[in-house]
């Protein structure tokens, strides 16, 4: 899953690391000509100290040649170098300031401290924008990414103890969370709270047409009569032929009730009797399926907003394909501005190399994705939350999905 947006990802990840590394070796290389020239400069010193020294020496000596004690006196000093160094040093005035300065410039010299210009990535990063692009992220989740990762990289300090790599992964996952950062929302919260009013929890589901709706409502069903919610579905689609009857096959597999009437009837009227039998007999939960219709069907956006006008549900969860890439996210956009969708279920993930739509469908609408489709089975239905997504994009373990067919 995400597998090319993982590539990707981590190939940015080693090419930015390898030009800190590659910038800490230039400044290492440059600050290493450095100690060079500035060891050339003070063997050239000592050298010409050296020789003044052994002169003044030498007339010394031949001045003082009677008196032993001086003669001994400079030739002790020229015997022991490390006193003639510290002679050179008060001489030449090295002394402990310039001492530490030359260790400072030595200490930043070797130090590799790395601070990454514009310049440094800019070409590392047009790159990563085409690469997202390619893999059907939205354009404004690219640049939003893209001017995340320059504001984290571009003049920060990044000293020897730093890995390079871990730096640069971490700038990722922020960019990533920060567009990802949409209000979560826990649907088991929502149904706990409304059991205590004893009023049920309403799901209406729209989309376009083979997105996954009537899937998806049937894993979800499954999901929560396993963690012990009663769930009773709602056979809104009356306009597909045998959508009532795809509804009836989940329900019988699943063990929960389905509210119909005949096909062509009016979905708000379907949808509106089985909220008044949750409301009857104390189910917890009304998933209520709709006819897949094109946002640019101006009379079918009508009908989905008397729908919602008429049933009022808890949440509107809009169903998109992974698969239709920018399509499905033009697509959450029509829908959300017709009905206010609550949250997103993306379908198909598993078939889905690229990734792009997970990662923008949220930005684009700024709700939140609810849960992931990642197969044919009833139990395919991921729960997604920003950790979950970083984790599955820079992880480690490659995540495969079972290619069996349940429905
Ligand atoms: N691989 C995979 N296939 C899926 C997933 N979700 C749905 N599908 C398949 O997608 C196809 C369409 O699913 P439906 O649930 O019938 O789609 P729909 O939105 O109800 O379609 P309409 O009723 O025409 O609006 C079916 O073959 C499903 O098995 C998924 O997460 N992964």
């Amino acid at each position: 899953m995400f597998g090319s947006l993982k590539k990707k990802l981590s190939k940015t990840v080693s090419k930015i690391a390898d030009k800190i590394y590659s910038k800490g070796n230039e400044e290492e290389k440059t600050e290493g000509n450095k100690i060079n020239k500035i060891n050339n400069e003070k063997k050239e010193i000592l050298n010409k100290k050296e020789n003044e020294l052994s002169e003044v020496a030498q007339s010394k000596t031949e001045a003082y040649t009677k008196d032993t004690g001086v003669v001994a006196k400079y030739n002790a000093q020229i015997e022991s170098p490390s006193k003639l160094e510290e002679e050179i040093e008060k001489k030449e005035k090295i002394g402990f300031f310039d001492k530490f300065k030359l260790t400072k410039t030595i200490k930043k010299v070797l130090g590799k401290d790395v601070i990454l210009t514009e310049d440094d990535i800019a070409d590392i990063l047009e790159e990563l924008e085409l690469e997202l692009l390619e893999a059907d992220v939205a354009y404004d989740v690219v640049e939003r990414l893209v001017e995340s990762l320059k504001n984290q990289l571009v003049g920060t300090k990044i000293t020897a103890k730093d890995n390079p790599e871990e730096i640069t992964i971490n700038a990722l996952k922020n960019a990533i969370k920060e567009i990802l950062s949409q209000k979560n929302m826990d649907i088991y919260e929502l149904i706990e709270e409304k059991k205590k009013s004893k009023e049920p929890v309403v799901i209406v589901f729209v989309g376009i047409n083979g997105t996954g709706k009537t899937t998806s409502i049937a894993k979800l069903a499954h999901k929560l009569k396993n963690k012990g919610y009663s769930v009773v579905l709602a056979a809104g689609d009356t306009f597909r032929a045998g959508a009532i009857e795809q509804l009836e096959e989940h329900a019988k597999n699943i063990g929960v009730r389905v509210i119909k009437h005949q096909k062509g009837a009016d979905s708000a009227a379907v949808i509106y009797d089985a909220i008044q039998h949750a409301k009857a007999r104390g189910i917890d939960v009304v998933l209520a399926d709709t006819a897949g219709r094109q946002a640019t069907n101006i009379n079918l956006m009508d009908e989905i907003k008397k729908v919602v006008r008429v049933t009022k549900p808890d949440l509107v969860v809009f169903v998109g394909d992974s698969l239709a890439g920018n399509d499905a996210i033009n697509q959450a956009e029509e829908f959300n501005n017709a009905v206010n969708i609550d949250g997103v279920i993306l379908t198909k993930v598993d078939a889905d190399a690229k990734g792009g739509a997970a990662l923008s469908i949220a930005y684009a609408i700024g709700k939140p994705i609810l849960f992931l489709g990642v197969g044919q089975r009833y139990e395919d239905l991921e729960e997604f939350n920003v950790d979950w997504m970083v984790n599955k994009l820079f992880g480690d373990e490659e995540v495969k999905y079972s290619t069996e067919r349940e429905f």
